[in-house]
């Protein structure tokens, strides 16, 4: 009989949740992330560029929705690249898309309970899991509506719902104020800090203010590659008074775009 090696019985350790090497994704013919490299722990992280910079296709990357066409990413410790073994990440990961499809007729506790399913929870705790993730994205009262009769600030929540319901370790969500009024922005922005405080939260926007105040890191993409990462802070601290923007921060992000597109 073979000696197993203590190394090959310890349990796997993985620094970062998201390791992402050289990382190449394509959006169409178009290479849309184009040699990423990014590093990611627990806590919540704004992505954060222009119009176009790869946010959208990085986010269906990490989410495994497609794959790599070259780099290495390495999810939870488990080695994206293609081939089987994805169930286990899967599992582990919560995605709102910038688009979601659903039934219509499917009630927000139907809709829910079936991503529930799909990502294995346990039969007997799907209603509680459920519930929970209905009550955290303020839709207790509408949990019994109908899809298709929800405003699209309740839709956007009932998908943020859909994509915490298994707790996920890594949770990536695009754009997903987008809709939501003022009140819920701000409602939002608490969750997103909860959820942050023990897994890895990776959020797409426009918003600079919403990364400001909810974020603890900054993560500035453009033309397919990372120009920055850094904490609030860090990007205040690049915008000066001559920076275009309504805050420091965006000022902070216009400086670090025009300095880029200076020297490129
Ligand atoms: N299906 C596709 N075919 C060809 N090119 C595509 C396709 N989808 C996206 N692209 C291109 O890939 C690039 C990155 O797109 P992506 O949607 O990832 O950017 P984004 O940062 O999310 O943009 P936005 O802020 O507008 O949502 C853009 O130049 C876009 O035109």
């Amino acid at each position: 009989m073979r000696a197993v090696r203590a190394a090959e019985t310890a349990p796997t350790l993985h620094p970062w949740l998201v390791h992402a090497k050289e990382l190449r994704v394509r959006a169409g013919r178009h290479l849309a992330v184009d040699g990423l490299d990014l590093t990611l722990t627990a806590g919540v992280h704004g992505v954060l560029g222009p119009n176009g910079a790869g946010k959208t296709t990085l986010m269906r990357a990490l989410s495994t929705v497609v794959k790599p066409a070259s780099g290495s990413l390495t999810l939870l410790g488990a080695q994206v690249d293609g081939r089987a073994g994805l169930r286990e990440v899967r599992r582990k990961l919560g995605y709102l898309p910038q688009q979601f499809g659903f039934y219509p007729r499917f009630t927000v506790r139907e809709f829910v309970a079936y991503l529930a399913w799909l990502k294995e929870i346990p039969k007997t705790a799907i209603p509680d899991a459920v519930q929970r993730a209905i009550d955290r994205v303020g839709l207790t009262t509408k949990a019994d509506a109908k899809m298709k009769t929800l405003s699209g600030g309740m839709l956007r929540r009932a998908g943020i719902a859909q994509a915490i319901v298994n707790d996920p370790e890594l949770l990536l969500l695009d754009e997903p104020t987008v809709g939501l009024d003022p009140e819920q922005r701000l409602d939002f922005r608490d969750l997103l800090r909860d959820l942050g405080a023990d897994s890895c939260v990776t959020v797409s926007t426009h918003l600079v203010e919403d990364v400001v105040a909810a974020c603890t890191d900054v993560i500035l993409m453009n033309e397919g590659r990372l120009l920055f990462q850094g904490t609030p802070d860090d990007l205040i601290a690049r915008g000066g008074q001559g920076d275009q923007g309504d805050s420091p921060a965006e000022r902070g992000y216009s400086a670090l775009l025009r300095q880029h597109r200076g020297n490129a």
